[in-house]
């Protein structure tokens, strides 16, 4: 670790020490964040300390902890089985809570079948691309075949081209389509406009690229935006790595609860 890293997170636990959790809305990417990259999207390891972890800070924040990623919300709830809180999936085109599943309108298109199929289509017999379908969405992984990096990208560029209800998204190591204007800022602005969230101080965690509208929205409205790992960010924190992350989330929920 490195002595800049350290002295973030330093700064980080002061911030974090003077915020109770009680009057904090706190948002965690996954991917990255909460959770080392593997190799494939269902090669990642949960650590055996994350479902206490999530459940504490539920409680101690009284249920407004939620995860916003870029995962579909069941694939997500699948690592995440005893997470009761909610679930912010497709980059925020889908929102679970409670029993309840709302949807963005591309979920039920006729237009996201074909891309799936072209997507497929265009992956098949070409080593090391893998398609992973969402409810809402695409995503062509190249991880395994770097490559393959400008051809996958151009392919759905393409399909963004053709069917305009969706966008392109540069994602790490993969290109995706989402529905067009979906994003993780906009659904945690709304999240911090609804009764019970409004007037607590916005927390958010996020490690990619297309995490920085939403460090941005939120460093924006006072709250406290954190950067985990390498790269440009506007964020005024820095974390190294998802066990840095559960190390401070850790020492915070415990720490202020004494
Ligand atoms: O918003 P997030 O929770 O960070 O999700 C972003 C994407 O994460 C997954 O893909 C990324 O992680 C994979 C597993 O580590 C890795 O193999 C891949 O290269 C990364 O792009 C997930 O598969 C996507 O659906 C998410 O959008």
């Amino acid at each position: 670790m490195s002595n800049l890293i350290e002295g973030d997170e330093r700064d980080l636990n002061l911030a974090l020490g003077a915020l109770d959790p009680g009057e904090a809305a706190v948002f965690l990417d996954f991917d990255g964040t909460l959770v080392d990259l593997a190799e494939t999207p269902d090669g990642i390891v949960v650590g055996a300390d994350l479902p206490g972890l999530l459940t504490a800070l539920l409680d101690r924040t009284e249920r407004h902890a939620a995860l916003v990623s870029g995962r579909a919300v069941p694939h997500l709830a699948g690592f995440l089985p005893d997470f009761g809180g909610l679930l912010i999936g497709g980059h925020g085109a889908e929102q679970r809570e409670g029993d309840r599943l709302e949807r963005h309108p591309a979920a039920t298109g006729d237009a996201l079948g074909r891309v799936i199929e072209a997507t497929e289509a265009f992956a098949a017999g070409k080593a090391g691309l893998i398609v992973e379908r969402k409810p809402t969405g695409v995503v062509l992984h190249y991880r395994r075949a770097p490559e393959r990096a400008a051809e996958a990208t151009a392919f759905i560029e393409e399909q963004a081209a053709a069917y305009p209800e969706f966008e392109f998204h540069a994602a790490k190591m993969a290109a995706e389509l989402r529905p067009d204007g979906i994003g993780k800022a906009p659904a945690i602005a709304a999240r911090m406009d609804r009764e019970g969230w409004a007037g607590r101080t916005p927390v958010f965690l996020g490690d990619d690229a297309t995490d920085e509208p939403a460090l941005a929205w939120v460093a924006g409205q006072g709250g406290i935006a954190v950067k985990v790992g390498e790269g440009e960010t506007t964020a005024p924190y820095r974390l190294a790595d998802p066990s840095a992350v559960r190390r401070v989330l850790s020492a915070w929920i415990t720490i202020t609860e004494e």
